[in-house]
């Protein structure tokens, strides 16, 4: 069957200016969230009717077939979204939505999402059909664009401002999280059929790009459910990575790319600039430091679980060792923003064990 498109009203373009965007997380003011009178707010008018009024509009009762929801995901509380498909990339049926925009918004669009790992693999139809389908949606400060246990309508990526995230529990708010421009969320409700997981506040006024529950679905849940899941037990066993909330831990799954090294390639040279940060997914690593003297010492090797890489990216200095393959190499990577970003909040136990090489590496020259 043709595909048939579906055209809505324009967005008014933006004259709001680009605010906030440099704010550091600890710059941002914690706010007093009042979530039962916050509002959400729409930017431009013409675009108000594609927002259903309630988020109830989306769903009827019919059951459909649903992807197991990962832990900790509002368990036991799964609405049910009928007429999508588990596999909506096969859905021949569907029908793109296309909001007409200014070659500028599509610009801005463009630059929200460029560094967001969400975005990246789409060829070129599937990107420019994300670009159509998104919409302007402006919020104020202190407005909850997002309530936990709602049903979930939009996946949203900031252009500009900031957001706080809380999760509540036995009545207890807690701030999980905040994002800021490139930041995306709202993905959980449409990926796995679940209510809200969390109220998401802005604390500045902002501006988000919303795509539409059936275009998440049909161009972004299948990469993003494969890498979440593909990584998810791997990264459990991560040693330093189980003080993490298993949210923070699908975060970094976005992020991660796999490589392979080959016996003897080299991973990491000595001296060079550090980009990335590393953990064993499956194979050993041979550790190596030249001393002044040119000599080559053997340190203590790593295995799967094991990660490298932090060094140079935590203290901006070059590469302190070799790091070779020892057999076949299987490496997750991170890049460096990733990195200072998602493992945030793991940065002091990486600093106190990067503590242990030097006693490490002068054993080894005694
Ligand atoms: N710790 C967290 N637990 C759940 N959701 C979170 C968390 N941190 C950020 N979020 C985001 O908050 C969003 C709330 O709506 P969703 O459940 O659709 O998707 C959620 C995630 O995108």
């Amino acid at each position: 069957m043709e595909q048939s498109e579906v055209i809505m009203s324009e967005a008014s373009p933006s004259e709001h200016s680009h605010c906030n965007s440099d704010l550091s997380d600890t710059e941002m003011k914690e706010p007093e969230p009042d979530f039962y009178s916050a509002r959400t707010s729409m930017a431009s008018t013409p675009t108000t009717d594609y927002f259903p009024d309630s988020e109830e509009e989306l769903y009827d009762d019919e059951p459909s077939e649903l992807p197991a929801i990962p832990i900790n995901y509002n368990r036991g509380r799964r609405t049910s979204v009928s007429a999508e498909s588990m596999a909506p990339s096969q859905d021949k049926d569907y029908v793109k939505v296309i909001i007409p925009k200014t070659q500028e918004q599509k610009e801005r669009i463009e630059t929200s999402i460029q560094n967001n790992f969400l975005f990246k693999n789409l060829d070129e139809e599937q990107y420019k059909d994300v670009i159509d389908a998104m919409v302007e949606k402006r919020v104020l400060n202190q407005e909850a664009i997002i309530k936990q246990g709602g049903i979930g309508d939009f996946f949203y990526v900031v252009e500009t401002g900031t957001f706080d995230v809380y999760v509540s529990k036995n009545g207890v708010q807690e701030k999980v999280h905040n994002y800021g421009p490139g930041g995306s969320f709202g993905e959980l409700a449409l990926m796995y059929n679940a209510p809200r997981a969390a109220t998401v506040i802005a604390t500045s006024d902002s501006v988000l790009w919303a795509l539409d529950r059936v275009t998440f679905r049909r161009i972004l849940m299948e990469n993003t459910s494969r890498k979440r899941k593909m990584y998810e037990s791997f990264l459990e066993e991560v040693p330093i990575l189980v003080s993490l909330e298993p949210y923070e831990r699908h975060k970094i799954a976005d992020a991660l790319e796999s490589a392979i090294y080959e016996n003897g390639q080299l991973v990491i040279k000595q001296g060079d600039i550090g980009n990335n940060f590393f953990l064993i997914e499956s194979g050993e690593a041979r550790v190596t430091k030249i001393d002044e003297g040119g000599i080559e010492h053997e340190l203590p090797g790593l295995k799967k679980g094991d990660y490298f890489g932090e060094l140079a990216l935590l203290n901006n200095k070059p590469r302190a060792v070799n790091i070779t393959a020892k057999g076949r190499l299987k490496v997750a990577t991170l890049g460096k923003k990733a990195f200072v970003r998602l493992l945030g909040p793991i940065v002091d136990i990486l600093k106190r064990n990067s503590d242990n090489y030097e006693t490490i590496t002068r054993n080894v020259h005694q």
